[in-house]
């Protein structure tokens, strides 16, 4: 058994999680006409409610003191010092830095990092200000129409995400497009709708040797070049984000035209960096500020707020409860906002790139479950789709539902129908449908005997399904920095009470050397070489249709 599986905090919440059994949350309301204040939490314009989770005062009690017997209050504090909290790779893990208040001073290495932080800033928005104002012009004079962000994984994911979040803050000018995918027909229907004389490319890449990102990006340089503009004409076409001056410029962008950032942000961290230039063009530099004072403010809130009342504590902490001690594999983040369409894809890279280890950091395999598979869709879209097993499948799936009280669009009625849907779908998961209700209404509707009964098993809903609900009040550029840094925060709980490292990610290694190995045979440079047999197989089928 691990230090933490016999621990006594974990084993005070087995114990507990027995005691819990046919514990319905419905009576646990009914009991207590005052659950939502007590389980509800508020930090500015967010609102958390986890009310309608299987826990009681107890429950939390418990969960809290393992969260301190882990340490998440010191390990806190050692990431906000920039402590080089990521042991495997030796490095700090400072995206706080990014939007901390610039007057104060963080130190890695015994260096103050925030007038570098300040003077990144002070880049950006000169250059997204000219791309906006439109004195940044093509090398034919014309202001940039479109904004490509070629990147990947960190340097595609927040950038999109944020970027589709903040849609009705975009300049009306620019269009956005982000590439990603090696696949060509990403790049190639992105240069479709594009014009080389009022394109920017920015190539988004923390180490620049990512081979998705140089592949779209050479072949974006060759079109553009292709077009009939000059090789002089790249330098006001073609910018960097990234880390790495030495490669940057061997690419060919001259290093006047990068933004750069530094090791101790996280790829899947880094939107608050130069990674964010794309979202700081399409939104202005005073809205992007306003996105890093979100964060800011959650980051504030979740150094000084006892962890009782500690938004991404209670979150990170309930989540363990369930993937302990309830056996869940999964975590549903269902925004009911289309902006927010791609926050489940966001959360997935820093969820599960972040917490899907299976060593712990003294090296040893781990005997417990860490990071969940994170999945979701926009209400109300998966409604009508995967929520059928959300309410009566065998799996017990925790939820987070996302919803802005105002909408941006408020058209007819949709904006209440939303929101009806929100309330109305975790009520359902919580309540649930008794099979007395069922009868009730069977009877109702004109069946009787034996058809009755034989229906009524399939329409019964056990309930007693846990949700979050997070509202904010309009997704704008504040709450949607609050909303981030609240996940960040919370899956930084998470890793530190499964002891594991957060911030590396060496499962991403192993397929990029075996592609690289596998490469040479599809171009038909090379033999196969010693591969399993579905390797060969798979190669020689290849081959034969090619
Ligand atoms: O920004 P880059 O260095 O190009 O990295 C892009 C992405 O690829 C890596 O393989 C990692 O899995 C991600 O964490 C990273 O965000």
């Amino acid at each position: 058994m691990s230090d933490l599986t016999r621990s006594p905090a974990w084993t005070a919440l087995d114990a507990h999680r027995k005691a819990m059994d046919g514990v319905h949350m419905r009576d646990l309301f009914a009991a207590d006409p005052k659950r939502f204040d007590s389980f509800s939490l508020r930090l500015g314009d967010l609102l958390l409610d986890y009310s309608k989770n299987r826990v009681t005062a107890e429950t939390l009690g418990l969960l809290f003191d393992l969260a301190r017997q882990q340490g998440v209050e010191t390990w806190r504090d050692r990431m906000f010092a920039g402590e080089p909290i990521n042991g495997t790779e030796h490095r700090a893990v400072l995206h706080t830095a990014l939007r901390a208040d610039l007057a104060g001073s963080i130190e890695v290495d015994g260096q103050n990092v925030l007038p570098e932080v300040a003077a990144s800033l002070k880049h950006m928005r000169e250059f997204s200000d000219a791309v906006r104002d439109g004195s940044w012009t093509g090398h034919t004079g014309k202001p940039i129409t479109d904004i490509i962000n070629i990147g990947i994984g960190g340097s595609d994911l927040g950038p999109v995400m944020v970027s589709e979040a903040l849609v009705p803050y975009h300049h009306p000018r620019i269009r956005m497009h982000f590439v990603s995918n090696v696949d060509g027909t990403h790049i190639a229907e992105t240069l479709k709708r594009i014009d080389p004389e009022t394109s920017l490319f920015l190539i988004a890449s923390k180490t620049f040797t990512t081979q998705e990102t140089l592949t779209n990006a050479n072949t974006a340089r060759r079109w553009f070049l292709h077009s009939g503009a000059p090789e002089a004409a790249i330098a006001k076409h073609f910018a960097a984000l990234s880390t790495n001056a030495t490669e940057v410029s061997k690419f060919g962008i001259d290093t006047a035209n990068m933004f750069g950032f530094w090791d101790w942000v996280g790829g899947r961290y880094s939107v608050w960096s130069a990674i964010g230039l794309p979202v700081m063009i399409a939104i202005g530099a005073d809205a992007f500020e306003r996105f890093l004072a979100g964060g800011r403010a959650m980051d504030a809130h979740f150094r000084s707020a006892p962890l009782e009342q500690n938004l991404p504590a209670v979150l990170g902490v309930l989540g363990v409860w369930y993937g302990n001690f309830w056996d869940a594999q999964t975590h549903a983040v269902l925004p009911y906002d289309q902006y927010l369409h791609r926050l489940p894809a966001y959360l997935q890279q820093a969820d599960m790139e972040s917490n899907g280890k299976s060593v712990d950091r003294q090296g040893h395999r781990v005997d417990y479950q860490t990071g969940p598979v994170i999945f979701g869709e926009p209400g109300t879209n998966g409604q009508h789709s995967f929520y059928q097993l959300i309410h009566q499948g065998t799996k017990v799936i925790p939820c987070d539902f996302i919803a802005p009280v105002e909408s941006h669009n408020p058209v007819d009625d949709h904006h209440p129908i939303l929101l009806s849907n929100v309330l109305a779908q975790t009520e359902a998961l919580m309540v649930g449908k008794t099979p007395d209700q069922v009868r009730a209404e069977l009877t109702k509707s004109g069946l009787s005997g034996a058809a009755l009964e034989a229906l009524l098993p399939f329409k019964v809903f056990e309930g007693n399904r846990p949700s979050n609900t997070i509202l904010v009040r309009e997704i704008d550029p504040y709450t949607l920095g609050l909303l981030v840094a609240l996940y960040e925060h919370k899956i930084f709980v998470q890793g530190t009470i499964w002891n594991v490292y957060s911030f590396d990610q060496w499962g991403v290694e192993l397929g990029k050397q075996l592609a690289k190995a596998i490469q040479p045979a599809l171009l038909g440079e090379k033999a196969p070489g010693a591969h399993d047999s579905s390797t060969l197989g798979l190669l020689a089928a290849i081959r034969d249709w090619s």
